[in-house]
């Protein structure tokens, strides 16, 4: 590896974009093994040194090997769609030992797929996990964080600037986060609330969905505005119902990443929703993106947990029916907008 440091590299799991866009940001501070689960991109990563469009710092190496990883770092970041977050922790599950760390950067939930693809069949809180959940289920790691904030890895490969928040119950997970992560492009936050980051990143991708399809249906500011407010509303009863603070969802995690994935058009989330309101048939939709946006397989997660806490989400209510049952949109518009919300402003 070029340029060695003192200190041991940092693995990042995952070359995608932001997965990439993570290990540049690393390579500020410290040495970097980007793994990636295909061999001839690993060459060629190593060989070019670009990825993505965008060059990669000298201090990043790319392996094919997770063995090789666990055993060169102690601290990793893991960041490969929640669809394969569980499956990607039991290849590594066996070469992680107690003194790892692990902060993921993943922004979905995991659930079996049978129940969640039968929306006949109940979902339960048991039924559901988040990253850092799989990372202790699946291996003797316990010093778990998470990455969340508004980090558009498109934004920050242009080497533009931006900030996110550590989740995690562990100082020491939050310091070393920091210290590998921050640079003047790149503000780190910490916060005790790991669950709190962990939700309002997932939830986020719904609402951005829903952001999008109005931009798509060519309506103004003052409903993607409205739609956002409610939005949040939706994301905080979630949250206080999952067992996390309020407070999460009004930081960096929540409206921080909220404002910026329903409003870009780099957000894969939001351009989903915005080709729906387009007119565009889902399955156009879902055949032409290499990977679906992550709101979509959350927003069948998220339906179901409505339906377990009796909570009033009536936006994510309707954005499920837009996506999965092909309910008409100005419909879902005209429910919302004569909805009998009666109080703006209903939690602390
Ligand atoms: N793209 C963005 O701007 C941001 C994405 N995120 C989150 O990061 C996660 C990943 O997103 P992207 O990097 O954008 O997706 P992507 O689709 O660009 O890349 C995902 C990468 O994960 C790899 N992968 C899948 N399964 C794997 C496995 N088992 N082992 C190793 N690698 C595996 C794929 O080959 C692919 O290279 C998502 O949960 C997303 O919500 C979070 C913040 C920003
Ligand atoms: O989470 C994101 C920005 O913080 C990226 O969102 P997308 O997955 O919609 O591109």
């Amino acid at each position: 590896m070029p340029e060695s440091s003192e200190r041991p590299p940092v693995g990042v799991i995952g070359a995608g974009s932001f997965g990439t866009a993570i290990a540049n940001l690393l390579a500020y501070n410290t040495d970097v093994l980007l793994y990636s689960r295909q061999p001839q991109l690993v060459a060629a990563i190593n060989a070019n040194r670009q990825h993505l469009g965008v060059a990669l710092s000298p201090r990043v190496q790319a392996t094919n090997s997770l063995e090789e990883v666990a055993r060169n770092c102690t601290l990793l970041f893991p960041v490969v769609p929640s669809s394969n977050f569980r499956s990607m922790m039991r290849d590594l599950g066996p070469f992680l030992r107690p003194y790892h760390i692990m902060i993921h950067g993943t922004k979905g939930f995991d659930a079996p797929e049978d129940i969640v693809a039968d929306p006949q069949i109940p979902l339960t809180r048991k039924d559901v996990s988040t990253m850092s959940e799989i990372i202790r289920q699946e291996s003797v790691v316990l010093r778990v964080g998470c990455l969340s904030g508004p980090n558009l890895a498109s934004e920050i490969m242009e080497g533009q600037p931006t900030a996110t928040v550590i989740g995690s119950a562990y100082d020491e997970v939050i310091s070393l986060g920091k210290s590998v992560l921050s640079s003047e492009h790149f503000h780190v936050f910490g916060t005790y609330d790991l669950l709190g980051a962990e939700l309002a990143g997932a939830l986020k991708n719904i609402i951005a969905i829903g952001s999008g399809i109005l931009k798509g249906k060519g309506l103004g500011k003052n409903i993607q505005a409205m739609l956002i407010t409610r939005g949040l509303t939706e994301m905080v009863y979630f949250g206080n119902a999952m067992g996390s603070s309020s407070s999460a969802f009004f930081g960096t995690a929540g409206i921080g990443d909220l404002v910026a994935t329903a409003t870009s058009k780099n957000s894969r989330n939001y351009t989903f929703g915005y080709r729906l309101g387009q007119g565009e048939a889902i399955a156009d939709i879902e055949n032409s993106m290499p990977e679906l946006a992550e709101g979509v397989r959350t927003l069948r997660v998220a339906r179901k947990l409505a339906r377990y806490y009796h909570l009033r989400v009536p936006i994510t209510d309707m954005l499920y029916k837009i996506v999965f049952e092909e309910f008409d949109i100005d419909r879902a518009i005209s429910f919302l907008i004569t909805y009998p919300y009666d109080v703006d402003v209903d939690f602390i």
